[in-house]
């Protein structure tokens, strides 16, 4: 009796549990401010109390305001200068002559930062892997596969499929002649039945199918979108991949198609797992897919060939081979038409180059065409890669950064995280004027001064793994295209542009504004405005030549059969 009395005395009342529990966190909070505000190695950098205090500030800009934390770090950067805390461990840097040295060359280490890489869904791929050998021994063999004469290898398979895309647009316009098409979708196909085919050797021919494949495009857009979500709230991710996929993929619109593209890659690298020693192996010699170099590597262990790991690879690069090439061919096209003088320009370069458009197309001859070259970069420029920043971690050296204006030193200890957003320095006025104008000029009058500050490919040993075969992808897209097809201005506006004789057809802007192709928020990529209605990005009505409204040229347009027999 004595001892259940005595339980009972012990045992707090709901009222005391919970000033108890207030009391412990009004401690655990105060312990927490302090070491924050000012203990923290980073107390002496400049920014909001409230970033250094909480990671609430950043996720309400990430998620509250949709995607809105780097145009507000940019604002912090106007009244802290370039450096800058952004949350309670990370600081950022806008200054450009510190990329090279927090992006660094490869004998000096740097790992990246896993709150980071979180938001990418995909732990075991190279691009999530936070130690500097880690990542080395995972991107070593890829890093073979992707090389310039990869890409060039690759360019009949390329061009295959710019063939096939000219011809759909051809068959489009004929069927459906005046329709507006949505341009994100034919390009954003055309980027994955190319990844597809060159790390994967086969492909979906999304080009083919009468809608572009765009539930493909939605879903990894979808992926893109879930981001910031799973960044700051990890365990949502979880509980979505515990969900049965009938439920998850009613949950959020667009998730079963992006489970179909997770559950088609792992069973394709089942069955390559399942063809090793056999024949069937053998018969990619020719064309090795990427999960049949990693598996052969000598230099990875078994544990980095499981299935999960690989297809988290595979899933990453069909999410960074789709949405980035497609969306800087749809900003090219949409420029070029929005500003005739540069079409003009560009075509006349294809013309001189190429009299004949079923002439082949050297990649390297492409390269050397000086309007097309400056036409990529600004196109790149306004693309910006990954309007996100960039982490990094230097894991034993303290760097340096001195604000030559101010002539303020900043010294960062080994382990900080500071990042840095290809965004500020695309977009940065000192360094490009106008830089939401389309200027492929600034790159024939400032010469190969400016491409230093193009810096849209990430940096270091973690640098764009894709680059050279968005290089081949873009020469080769924009000059079929453009060598074949004019620009007529503006549904219901200007028709102003350029069409010439022996033109397939010609683009038409329908109700798409320069305003609209903007960045309006980074979800790791960039997303434009018209955020309600992600698919009206770059809108162009197309018309065969024969169906010419305006009636100011009359050009003899070549039926779909001759189109076909061109091929
Ligand atoms: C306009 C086109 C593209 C742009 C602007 C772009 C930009 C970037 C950027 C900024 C990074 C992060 C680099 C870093 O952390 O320093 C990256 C990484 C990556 N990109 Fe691209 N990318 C493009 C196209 C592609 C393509 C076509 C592929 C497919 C082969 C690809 C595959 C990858 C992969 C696998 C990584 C992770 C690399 C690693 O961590 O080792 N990208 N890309």
């Amino acid at each position: 009796m004595a001892a259940r009395d005595l339980v009972a005395a012990m045992t707090p009342s709901w009222e005391q549990a919970i000033y108890l529990f207030l009391g412990i966190w009004s401690v655990w909070f105060v312990g927490l401010s302090i070491q924050r505000l000012w203990l923290s190695p980073l107390a002496h950098i400049p920014g909001p109390k409230l970033a250094a205090l909480t990671r609430l500030y950043e996720l309400y800009y990430d998620i509250i305001l949709g995607g809105q934390y780097t145009f507000k770090i940019s604002d912090l950067h106007q009244k802290y200068g370039p450096v800058v805390r952004i949350s309670p461990s990370e600081v950022h840097v806008k200054a450009h002559d510190f990329h090279s040295e927090l992006y660094a060359s490869p004998i000096r280490p740097r790992a990246t930062w896993n709150f980071w890489t979180r938001q990418f869904g995909a732990p075991y791929n190279d691009l999530a892997t936070i130690d500097h050998n880690h990542h080395e021994l995972r991107r070593n063999t890829p890093n073979n596969f992707s090389s310039n004469q990869q890409a060039c290898n690759l360019q009949s398979v390329i061009e295959e499929r710019v063939d096939a895309l000219l011809h759909a647009f051809a068959r489009y316009s004929n069927d459906v002649p005046g329709v507006p098409l949505n341009l994100m979708y034919p390009f954003s196909a055309f980027a994955n039945d190319v990844i597809n085919e060159y790390a994967f050797a086969r492909s979906d021919r999304l080009i083919e199918k009468s809608d572009f494949g765009a539930q493909v495009t939605d879903s990894l857009l979808m992926g893109t979108r879930m981001g910031p979500i799973v960044k700051h709230a990890n365990w949502a991710l979880t509980f979505v991949n515990i969900l049965p996929e009938s439920l998850s993929g009613r949950l959020a619109p667009g998730w079963s198609g992006f489970l179909k593209m997770q559950h088609d890659i792992l069973a394709q690298i089942q069955e390559i797992k399942a063809s090793e020693k056999t024949e069937k192996w053998r018969l990619y010699i020719d064309h090795p897919t990427i999960f049949h170099e990693l598996l052969s590597s000598a230099e990875l262990p078994p544990e980095e060939k499981t299935s999960a790991r690989l297809a988290q690879e595979g899933q990453i690069l069909l999410q960074g081979g789709t949405l980035t090439t497609s969306w800087t061919i749809s900003l090219a096209a949409f420029h070029l038409v929005n500003k005739p003088s540069t079409l003009r320009k560009l075509r006349d370069e294809l013309f001189a180059a190429f009299p004949d458009p079923a002439e082949a197309m050297p990649l390297a001859k492409l390269e050397n065409l000086p309007y097309l070259r400056a036409v990529v970069k600004e196109s790149l420029r306004h693309g910006i890669g990954t309007s996100g920043r960039l982490a990094r971690i230097s894991p034993d050296e303290t760097l340096v950064y001195e604000d030559a204006e101010s002539g303020k030193e900043w010294t960062f200890r080994p382990g900080t995280v500071i990042s840095m957003s290809p965004y500020m320095t695309v977009m940065d006025k000192s360094i490009f004027d106008d830089p939401l104008g389309f200027h492929p000029e600034r790159w024939l009058e400032e010469g190969e001064t400016l491409d230093k500050y193009l810096d849209i490919w990430g940096g270091g040993t973690r640098g764009c793994l894709g680059r050279s075969l968005a290089y081949a992808e873009l020469y080769l897209m924009l000059a079929k295209l453009f060598r074949r097809w004019g620009g007529a201005g503006v549904v219901d506006g200007s028709n102003e542009g350029d069409r010439r004789l022996g033109d397939v057809g010609y683009l038409k802007i329908f109700e798409t504004t320069t305003r609209d192709c903007e960045m309006a928020s980074n979800h790791f990529i960039p997303i434009s405005h018209k955020v309600s209605c992600l698919s009206s990005r770059v809108l162009a009505r197309m018309r065969c030549a024969d169906h010419d409204a305006t009636g100011q040229q009359r050009i003899t347009v070549p039926p779909r059969s001759l189109l076909a027999e061109q091929r």
